[in-house]
């Protein structure tokens, strides 16, 4: 054939293909998700094989594990007791809480290590729901807020280097970026959870934190999240809520869940000149983890290739429960 251009010339050896690779990962690139919870056991959890919950004493272990192969960021995850939640959550800004305990600890035996936060009442209410639930069964914005605000900034005392707020209730970032300041954290950065889908992908998680929202009295609450998480059907809604978190000082953008969002996380990067962010959410790592368990998938080849499509969508970070596997894997080669 009488062809000008033959795109595999470039894809002839390892060493052309390499040359011409336009997106690679490195262990940098990952956000690392851990679970704690009170007591001295470390629990595996059933849905999510190969993750655990961590005791405070246990979980330095792992953390270090994650330093030692490279990654510089985690994000750390409470199971709260059952008798330490109320209808308003407030056990989010204990001082002495779960959360600011194991921030505390980290920070003071890897300082190096960059610790984000999840700011939201979800793991704290009696509800389950993300923000403080009326006697009517609505969800409420502001009065929700002034929670997270408190939340935020106890994260931000106990060393907490990014704050995560996962709620989606509208105004939390400008509040919480005030409520930093106003503390004289100035210098803690917000990684918003600027397009969170009201997605079926949590399943797993909510088991990991027996936080799915269910009726604990007599006042109606509502079955899912959808009042206050985006609508899967929509793309463009991604980038007013973009515009939103940046003009009220996020200082990262992220997309959750990754893998059926990849053209929100694209359009984002194109939107914004801010850090991208994209959370490969527990119900797409359990998938994986059951296919390979049947030997279905090549569980090593599924993830990277998976990792690499976020970063190849626009995504700067990933959020992983992958992360140490894929580090591992990267040192390989
Ligand atoms: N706010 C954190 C989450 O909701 C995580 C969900 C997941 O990994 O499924
Ligand atoms: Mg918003």
């Amino acid at each position: 054939m009488d062809l000008t251009y033959r795109p595999r010339r470039l894809r002839r050896t390892p060493a052309l293909r390499s040359m011409v690779r336009e997106h690679s990962l490195t262990a940098a690139d990952f956000i690392y998700p851990l679970f704690v919870h009170e007591g001295a056991d470390v629990e595996p959890i059933g849905a999510m094989p190969g993750t655990n919950r961590w005791s405070l004493d246990r979980l330095m272990g792992e953390v270090q594990r994650a330093w030692g192969l490279g990654i510089r960021c985690v994000v750390l995850f409470p199971k709260v007791a059952e008798g330490l939640k109320t209808e308003d959550g407030a056990e989010c800004f204990s001082e002495h809480g779960l959360i600011p305990r194991a921030i505390t600890q980290l920070k003071h035996e890897l300082p190096e290590m960059t610790v984000m936060t999840d700011v939201a009442l979800d793991p704290y209410s009696c509800d389950g729901h993300d923000g403080i639930v009326s006697a009517e069964g609505v969800v409420l914005n502001d009065e929700t807020i002034e929670q997270l605000c408190r939340q935020a900034v106890v994260q931000a005392r106990a060393g907490a280097d990014l704050i995560g707020p996962s709620d989606m209730m509208d105004g939390r970032v400008g509040a919480i970026r005030e409520a930093l300041d106003d503390e004289g954290f100035e210098h803690v950065g917000i990684i918003s959870y600027t397009a969170k889908y009201s997605s079926a992908y949590y399943g797993p998680f909510r088991e990991a934190l027996d936080s799915a929202p269910r009726v604990a009295g007599g006042k109606p609450i509502p079955k899912d999240k959808s009042t206050y998480q985006m609508d899967p059907a929509n793309a463009r809604e991604a980038i007013t809520e973009a515009q939103l978190d940046e003009q009220e000082g996020a200082d990262i953008l992220m997309v959750k869940p990754g893998l059926a969002y990849l053209d929100i996380i694209h359009r984002l990067s194109e939107e914004s000149e801010l850090p991208i962010a994209a959370y490969n959410v527990s119900g797409e790592y359990s998938m994986v983890k059951a296919a390979a368990e049947r030997g279905w998938l090549d569980e090593r080849a599924v993830v990277l290739e998976t990792l690499l499509s976020f970063k190849r969508a626009g995504a700067d970070l990933i959020l992983t429960y992958h992360a140490c596997d894929a580090a591992a894997w990267l040192r390989q080669g």
